[in-house]
């Protein structure tokens, strides 16, 4: 096979693997989302799947239970996987072993797992065992997009590396504002932003493992926090940290809530990223007000911010401020959509 084709092969695998994990993203808190896709020697795709909660197979494991199923096994010549496979044995078997027992000759990966108990053991337990590994960062003259995959890769496990390294949640603080600069909608509605933007709203609520909120947001909107104009969200029970000085909030508010999250109450919002992280949360959305979101600025506690603008031409403006090299923000369609009207990416740090 040319090269070039060989090389566009593997772009369209991990493209493919990325896909699948995407799907799964909020779905899979303590652990990261992942994909893998196993080729053949024409590069030809026998199986893609994903890690879909913690507890279940991982997605070189599912991949590879899909492989026997098809009776393709013997087939294996490549596997695609957007994390490092790991070596150890946690709650599930290692993935470096799995994968060591078929004829896998090349194993491309994304980015390393930042797990101290994986952190480059799976990709040396694959080299000394005589495999191929190649990491996509290193192929960027190779594989069309590989910037973008090794982005892309590094984006679906972003909050799970603030989690393992700093025990700390990621924060997405999500803002809207109308031409005047105000968060709050006219009296009578419920928003001010386009379908398009609301889009983006809810795939955010679908793909976090937590809501961050304030007692005034709450004793203003009573939100419902819920998650509609997605089609495919998980069904899985999420957290609601709610950020009070007084915990004096509407009860039958509350009672409502706690049929749908787990409620968590916290006076200290400069504690708030550790509790989440402690309670296996990767990735909470802050959907607040005014005040609550000066505080989390000046302790410099969010990740990255999106910011909806509604311009006074009537037009939107979304700007995403990121903090750090890579976002989950980057794995949004929606946002890229959204170019349309004016994408910002403004790297802080
Ligand atoms: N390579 C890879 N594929 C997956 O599908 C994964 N979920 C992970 N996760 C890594 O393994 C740890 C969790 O292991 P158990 O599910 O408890 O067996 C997680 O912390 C990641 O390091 N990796």
């Amino acid at each position: 096979m040319a090269e070039s084709l060989h090389y566009s092969l593997i772009g369209q695998a991990f493209r493919a693997a990325i896909a699948e994990a995407c799907r799964f993203v909020g779905a899979t808190a303590p652990n990261p989302p992942v994909g893998c896709a196993l080729l053949d020697e024409q590069g030809a795709i026998l199986a893609v799947a994903a890690h879909h909660r913690a507890g279940r197979l991982h997605a070189e494991a599912l991949a590879l239970e899909q492989c026997a199923g098809y009776g393709l096994t013997h087939r294996i010549h490549s596997a695609v996987v957007t994390l490092e496979p790991c070596n150890h044995t946690g709650r599930t078997p290692p993935c470096a072993e799995a994968l060591l027992a078929t004829p896998v000759r090349t194993v491309w990966i994304g980015c390393p797992d930042p797990n101290p108990n994986v952190a480059g053991g799976g990709a040396e337990r694959l080299k000394v065992s005589g495999r191929d590994v190649r990491w996509i960062a290193d192929a960027v003259n190779l594989v069309p997009d590989a910037g973008l995959i090794f982005n892309e890769c590094r984006g679906l496990i972003a909050p799970f590396q603030k989690w393992s390294n700093q025990g700390q949640a990621w924060l997405t603080i999500k803002q809207a504002t109308d031409a005047r600069g105000s968060m709050i909608p006219p009296v009578g509605q419920k928003t001010f932003t386009s379908s398009a933007a609301l889009e983006v709203a809810h795939r955010l609520r679908r793909s976090t493992d937590a809501i961050v909120t304030g007692a005034g947001t709450i004793r203003s909107d009573l939100p419902g926090f819920d998650v509609r104009h997605v089609r495919d969200h998980p069904a899985r029970r999420r957290l609601l940290m709610i950020c009070s000085q007084n915990r004096d909030l509407p009860e039958s508010w509350l009672d409502a809530m706690r049929q749908r999250f787990d409620v968590l109450c916290c006076s200290d919002i400069g504690s708030v990223p550790r509790i989440l992280a402690e309670n296996g949360v990767l990735w909470a959305l802050v959907e607040a007000g005014p005040s609550l979101l000066a505080a989390i600025r000046e302790r410099e506690l969010w990740d990255d911010w999106l910011h909806i603008e509604v311009t006074p031409d009537g037009s939107e403006r979304v700007s995403v401020r990121q903090r750090h090299a890579a976002t989950p923000l980057s794995l949004f369609p929606e946002l890229a959509a959204t170019q349309q009207h004016d994408r910002i990416v403004e790297q802080v740090e």
